[in-house]
């Protein structure tokens, strides 16, 4: 489980994030939704460390982490996957997914990642670059998995993804959910994908969030109609 109690994230002097709270429980997926510039990948590297919070705590599983740097987020639970997947291009598909691991790689832990991505199996030699957006974005999920975390991060997953891929992708996340309870918190500018997935959704409007709705009572088109302002 995730809580972030009256967060404020600032480039310099300049405020992106004022004030923002919210939680999610293990085993559901919260979907924030915004346009470009709304502050989504802002409260992404705050989450994870990348960017200091000014003000405001974040709770993992009971445990402040605000002033943890990175690494012992992610030993806390945390997981990453940045928005445009950022895999590494000469490393093979193998090496991408143990790169985040300290020590030595559990090997079921790796057929685990196998299991669920079938393709990462058969490309594993391959290098990270030659894979399709779509396969990338699998591997950056894979890799972020093999930490072990009990709540997953990502930053618009979909982008630069053909729809078809889109949808598998969808699964992934809730087959991901289903098996390991995790919490799961995805931003993203595509409604479509966001409501195939997540259990609730919450709208990102310069920095703040502005309504939150469980899935059957998320009304689409009042939504749409706030994504296209
Ligand atoms: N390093 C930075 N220094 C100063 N301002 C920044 C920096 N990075 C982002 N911003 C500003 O913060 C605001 C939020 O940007 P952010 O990238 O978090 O938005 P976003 O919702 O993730 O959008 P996108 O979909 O384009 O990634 C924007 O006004 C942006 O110009």
């Amino acid at each position: 489980m995730i809580t972030v109690e009256n967060l404020e994230v600032a480039y310099g002097q300049s405020v992106v994030i004022p004030d923002i709270s919210f939680s999610a429980e293990k085993g559901e997926i919260l979907g924030i939704v915004g346009r470009n510039g709304m502050g989504k990948t802002t409260l992404f590297r705050a989450l994870i460390g990348m960017i200091p919070a000014k003000s405001g705590e974040i709770t993992v599983d009971g445990k402040k982490i605000t002033k943890q740097p990175s690494f012992k987020r992610v030993a806390n639970g945390v997981a990453f996957v940045p928005q445009g997947r950022m895999i590494f291009p000469y490393l093979s598909v193998y090496e991408n997914l143990i790169s985040g691991v300290r020590g030595r790689p559990n090997r079921t832990d790796v057929e685990e990642i196998y299991a669920l991505f079938p393709v990462l199996q058969e490309m594993r030699n391959r290098k990270g670059g030659n894979l399709s957006g779509g396969q990338q974005q699998q591997l950056a999920i894979g890799r972020a998995l093999m930490t072990k975390p009990s709540v997953l991060l990502l930053d618009e997953p979909t982008e630069g993804i053909q729809p078809s891929i889109i949808k598998d992708i969808s699964r992934s996340l809730r087959e991901i959910r289903d098996l390991k309870k995790l919490t799961i918190v995805v931003s993203e500018q595509v409604l479509s994908f966001v409501l195939d997935t997540c259990d609730s959704l919450t709208v990102i409007d310069k920095g703040k969030l502005t309504r939150r709705d469980r899935r059957e009572d998320v009304d689409a088109d009042k939504i749409k109609a706030m994504l296209a302002v």
